[in-house]
């Protein structure tokens, strides 16, 4: 059909486009490169660890997960609530395991258990329910773990560090490395909150723009950095005495293996530390290339996972809508819009392309939609996720690279304007199971409705039908009354 092949063709061509997304450089911290943890980073011009250079598609790959990480704290202002199940596996099966179900017992030091509470903590999260006793044991115990985003990995090993370090030592005792300056500067920001009132305890960035003079030797006990810069102020300019080192932290596992020279770093850096440093790996998902390389930087690990929630279409209910062209799709949705705005909807293009379009009309029709999009820069899209979720927009355009992630409690419709394919024109069933799951959670119910206007699309859906074993209805959206019934 001639659909079919324009679609595609342009499909794939903007698919591509799509995987490029940019991450907003922030400033560089001051000259002298020495931030206290009472201090912002000042402005200036950094650069990227990749500009410059001619990104390859590993490059823009980690970017893209790294622009993700960055966008999920920047819009996260809670835990994420999770129902999974802490699955623990000790290094050592006879020694006693404690989980902790308040801070008070792990006997912080006051200092930081104000620096807590202080950010409105009451309870620890259950990754750091485990994790912490591990963490803050003597002899001090290696750790791999695995959370998803946003259950509080970031503040647990935040607390590690401020309490195993001597702020009587004025030399680095902690080194944290991170994929990106921005995610540096991200968990910069909580030891800062943390050790709020501690002031004694100093932070440094270790990220390309912050120079030091030549011979000096750093006197803050906490060091986060970039693995390049960390490697560099560790071996070739000697900042920092990587003997003297008893915690490093890898944070971001997956982000960082995305970029090969970065894991060879971190893999040098953690050589150079002596057999006694405490090594912690922290990931929030764990396929092989990852626990590889968590093996290979962290001997003898306990290693907590979460166990996988079951993932479940039960409570979504999901329908098609037959069209003939993209404009039919457009028509057929202006039909159902006044319905599915009784809640919120998520609406998924293929390309950016097709997601301004869709945006354009509806606008053009009177409609308020949100658009999110990959060339937006990091900042530009939390503040569009923000606004939806204040329920500011009640209809968010948007395709799968940016939307990844992101969890709005109210969405109960997604429309699939196209559905999800990967680069050979398959179904992607992983896709559509993640855009659709977006409604339903908690056990709510959702609405899920899929526009095919193509014999191609419709193979598609019978695919993805097939896969999930779920049948997937057939709407007529001229027959409004049926549309409210199934979205109220
Ligand atoms: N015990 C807690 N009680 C309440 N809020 C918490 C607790 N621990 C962390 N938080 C908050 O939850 C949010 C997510 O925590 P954190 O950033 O540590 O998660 P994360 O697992 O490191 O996420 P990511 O994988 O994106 O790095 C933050 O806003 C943090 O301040």
């Amino acid at each position: 059909m001639a659909t079919d092949s324009w679609a595609q063709a342009v499909d794939e061509q903007e698919a591509a486009a799509e995987s490029i997304s940019s991450l907003q450089i922030k400033d560089k911290p001051e000259e002298n490169g020495t931030v206290s943890n009472a201090t912002e980073p000042s402005s200036g011009a950094a650069k990227s660890e990749a500009d410059g250079k001619t990104k390859t598609a590993d490059e823009d790959d980690k970017e893209d997960k790294a622009a993700q990480s960055l966008l999920n704290k920047l819009i996260r202002n809670d835990l994420v609530n999770t129902t999974n199940q802490v699955e623990v596996l000790q290094k050592d099966p006879n020694s006693p395991l404690y989980s902790v179900k308040s801070f008070e017992e792990l006997r912080l030091k006051p200092q930081l258990l104000q620096g807590v509470y202080a950010m409105g903590f009451n309870r620890p999260s259950k990754i750091q329910e485990t994790a912490l006793p591990m963490m803050l044991a003597e002899p001090p115990q290696n750790l791999i773990a695995q959370s998803q985003s946003g259950t509080g990995k970031t503040a647990a090993f935040v607390l590690a560090m401020l309490s195993h370090v001597d702020p009587n030592n004025k030399y680095p005792q902690c080194l944290c490395v991170s994929p990106t300056y921005e995610l540096a500067l991200q968990t910069g920001k909580v030891i800062e909150q943390m050790g709020k009132y501690y002031p004694e305890v100093k932070l440094v960035y270790a990220i390309r723009g912050n120079k030091l003079q030549r011979g000096m030797k750093l006197q803050e006990q906490i060091v986060i950095g970039t693995p390049g810069t960390m490697l560099d102020w560790c071996s070739k300019f000697k900042f920092i005495d990587p003997k003297k080192i008893r915690v490093f932290v890898l944070d971001e596992a997956d982000v960082m293996i995305a970029t090969q020279g970065h894991q060879d770093q971190s893999i040098r850096i953690q050589r150079m530390l002596p057999k006694n440093c405490q090594m912690l790996l922290f990931s929030a998902t764990f396929e092989e290339s990852v626990w590889s390389f968590a093996q290979r930087i962290v001997p003898d690990p306990n290693i907590i996972k979460l166990k996988r929630e079951e993932e479940t279409l039960d409570t979504i209910k999901q329908y098609y809508v037959l069209c003939n062209s993209k404009e039919e799709k457009f028509h057929a949705l202006c039909n159902i819009y006044g319905a599915i705005t009784i809640a919120q909807a998520m609406i998924f293009c293929h390309t950016r392309k097709t997601a301004g379009w869709l945006a354009g009309e509806l606008s053009r029709e009177g409609h308020q939609v949100a658009l999110l999009s990959g060339e937006m820069q990091v900042e530009q899209r939390a503040a569009v996720i923000e606004r939806f979720r204040d329920g500011k927009e009640k209809v968010l355009v948007t395709t799968n690279v940016c939307a990844r992630g992101i969890d709005v409690e109210q969405v109960s419709v997604v429309i699939n304007f196209d559905l999800p394919v990967d680069k050979d024109g398959n179904p992607d069933n992983e896709t559509y199971l993640h855009r659709i799951g977006r409604t339903g959670r908690f056990g709510k119910r959702g609405l899920a409705i899929n526009m095919v206007d193509s014999k191609m699309s419709m193979n598609i859906l019978s695919r993805i039908q097939e896969h999930f074993n779920k049948k997937i209805e057939r709407l007529d959206t001229d027959d409004l009354d049926e549309i409210e019934k199934i979205a109220s």
